[in-house]
């Protein structure tokens, strides 16, 4: 935690008060940022690979991301910070890690002692975000993989997913389980009626998949339990959400740990802060490996 006590004493406060202005501007901003470190730690580790400007191989262009991640402008903007604070010491991956840790405690959510000193990759790996990060489509056996693929347990599966207590999603990333789930001609059973009849006038079919709406209807922008109250009651929005209450393979993985959450938050945000560490941890370079980027779209000439 104290990685950059000497060479940049002031780093987390630098951090923090960025988030902070970026949040002033847009509340949503919290979301976007947490998930860029989710998105960077499963592709090559944490290691800032998601911010290279990278061209049609890159991870930018990757299918989770274009069109999808945002915030790499504020990233741009605290980096400017902390370099002029500290020029050449600060990896862009740990800007992420404690960037994603602020917008989490911002948001109202529990915090924890960011790990420090990770350094940033050379390389920025299109294919790899395509395998290694779920897709909203995937069933649960699929989904548990790609965390223990990581390193990661049920329990960080659960927690984890209740990042999705903020921030939004498009109508292509839902919009199947609208109108004709799985081939069935009717909507997905699982998804509450009301919630439902709202998302079919929201996004109709044919119509267009960029529209955004909430991931948790009940409180969009604060970080709470109510995700997972909401899977008990038929409200998660994407598939890869309510399969984690809804589906009979949850019976015996998931299903428990979303019950003890949606009424302890207490657990849930201990649980989420302990998950947050382990995943900031995945394949992390040190040492001699990776460098410090001056620009967190360019690695260094
Ligand atoms: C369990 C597997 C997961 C799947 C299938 C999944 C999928 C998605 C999808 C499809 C979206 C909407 C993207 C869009 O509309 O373009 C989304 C948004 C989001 N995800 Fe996940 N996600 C998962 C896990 C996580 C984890 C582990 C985190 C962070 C720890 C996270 C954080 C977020 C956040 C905060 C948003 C909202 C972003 C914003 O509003 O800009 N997700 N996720
Ligand atoms: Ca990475």
């Amino acid at each position: 935690t104290d990685f950059y006590k000497s060479s940049c004493p002031n780093v987390s406060k630098i951090v923090r008060r960025e988030v902070q202005k970026a949040l002033m501007n847009e509340i949503r901003m919290a979301a976007s940022l947490l998930r860029l470190h989710f998105h960077d730690c499963f592709v090559n580790g944490c290691d800032g690979s998601i911010l290279l400007d990278g061209g049609d191989d890159g991870e930018k262009s990757a299918a989770p991301n274009l069109n999808s991640a945002r915030g790499y402008e504020v990233v741009d903007t605290i980096k400017s910070s902390v370099e002029s604070a500290c020029s050449g010491v600060v990896s862009c991956a740990d800007i992420l890690a404690i960037a994603a840790r602020d917008s989490v405690f911002l948001s109202g959510g529990p915090s924890w002692k960011v790990l420090l000193g990770r350094r940033d990759g050379t390389v920025s790996n299109g294919t790899l975000a395509n395998e290694a990060l779920p897709s909203p489509f995937d069933p649960l056996d699929t989904i548990i993989s790609k965390f223990t693929n990581m390193g990661l347990n049920l329990t960080d599966v659960v927690s984890l997913s209740g990042a999705h207590t903020i921030g939004r999603a498009r109508c292509t990333l839902f919009g199947n389980r609208l109108f004709n789930f799985s081939g069935t001609g009717a909507p997905d059973s699982t998804l509450d009626t009301d919630m439902l009849s709202d998302l079919q006038s929201l996004c109709p079919q044919n119509g267009d998949g960029n529209v955004t709406t909430v991931l948790d209807r009940n409180s969009s922008d604060l970080f709470d339990s109510h995700y997972f109250k909401n899977l008990l009651s038929g409200m998660g929005l994407l598939s890869s959400d309510q399969i984690l209450f809804s589906s009979d393979e949850a019976n015996s993985t998931t299903k428990p740990l979303v019950q003890s959450y949606s009424n302890d938050s207490g657990l849930f945000f201990g649980d989420f802060a302990n998950s947050m560490i382990k995943m900031g941890n995945i394949n992390i370079k040190t040492g001699t490996n990776g460098e410090i980027r001056k620009n967190c779209r360019v690695i260094n000439s």
